[in-house]
């Protein structure tokens, strides 16, 4: 079963803005993306990095998954940002625009060399229509290799895309990095949703991404935390059905065929409805 660590909401956050690092820490996100990349100008670059490296080694976080997301390979900026996020031990470096699995074997190979613990692992951004090409041989390269982010809005730029409600245009890549991620056992995140005032957009999106098969949704923004949390959880229904699926197996066995509420049961579903509960569980842990 893939890691069932919750990663329902991954809120990026400019590593420039002392105000956003601080907020944070009140934040009840999954997980943080430390932004050395997009989000931060080229001037701030050096000081984001030194701020991002302190706020990842304060353990002033609690629950949360701390990552620090540094510039892409090439980048004037990257190999420092690579040394920094190394030594300050987050949950995780996220390196954007990975497209191939050498360029994997060449982070691991750039992280171990900075003295990155064994803790801290590599989420590979996949959004270019290279990295998709590759999606399957980058999501099993290496063993440090944890989650696979989708990068959707630059996807949309190098496609010539729009953003358009139920994101057709963007289907193709999603699926095919769901298959790879799945094929290696790796979780996977949806891409950000940018219009932070349009509620019922983001909601359609989350569901999407959920009945999909995403792990979680990245964010940019912190009204969209509360959504993507419930979203992404199993819900209470979906809860007690997988609880009266197991029940019904059980009582079941020997007898043949099974049924729940009318439906089929076989192993499989059972295999499903344990993953359901495995996951509320690591929730009900974060949370309690
Ligand atoms: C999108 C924003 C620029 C909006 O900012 P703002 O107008 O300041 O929002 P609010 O006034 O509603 O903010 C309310 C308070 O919340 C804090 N805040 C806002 N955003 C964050 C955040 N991301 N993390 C933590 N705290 C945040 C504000 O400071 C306000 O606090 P207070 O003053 O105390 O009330 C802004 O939300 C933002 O900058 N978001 C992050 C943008 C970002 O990181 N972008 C890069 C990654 S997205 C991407 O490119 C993914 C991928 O590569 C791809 O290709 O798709
Ligand atoms: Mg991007």
């Amino acid at each position: 079963m893939t890691d069932v660590t919750p990663l329902r909401s991954v809120l990026y956050m400019p590593s420039s803005n002392e105000r956003a690092l601080e907020k944070a820490k009140s934040i009840a996100c999954d997980g943080l993306i430390l932004d050395l990349e997009d989000a931060v100008a080229p001037d701030a670059k050096p000081a984001a990095r030194e701020q991002a490296a302190a706020a990842a080694s304060s353990g002033e976080y609690g629950r949360r998954t701390v990552t620090i997301r540094v510039n892409g390979i090439g980048t004037e900026w990257h190999d420092d940002d690579i040394v920094a996020a190394a030594q300050a031990g987050p949950a995780a470096v996220v390196v954007p625009k990975v497209n191939s699995a050498e360029e994997v074997h060449a982070l691991v190979a750039a992280l171990e060399k900075a003295g990155a613990p064994d803790h801290t692992r590599l989420w590979a951004m996949v959004e270019t229509p290279e990295a998709i090409f590759n999606v399957r041989e980058i999501a099993a390269a290496s063993e440090r290799l944890a989650v696979l982010v989708m990068g959707t809005n630059d996807l949309v730029k190098e496609l010539y895309a729009e953003h358009v409600p139920g994101r057709a245009p963007l289907l193709t890549s999603l699926s095919l990095s769901l298959l790879a991620a799945r094929a290696a056992g790796v979780q996977i995140l949806d891409g950000v949703y940018n219009d932070v005032k349009d509620d019922e957009g983001f909601l359609a999106e989350c569901t999407q991404g959920r009945q999909m098969g995403f792990d979680g949704k990245t964010l940019i923004h912190p009204g969209q935390v509360a959504p993507a949390n419930e979203q992404f959880a199993p819900s209470p229904e979906a809860v007690e059905d997988a609880r009266g699926l197991i029940q019904a197996w059980e009582d079941g066995r020997g007898s043949g065929v099974v049924t729940y509420k009318n439906k089929m049961v076989e192993n499989l579903h059972v295999e499903s409805a344990r993953r359901t509960l495995a996951i509320h569980d690591a929730v009900q842990a974060l949370e309690g």
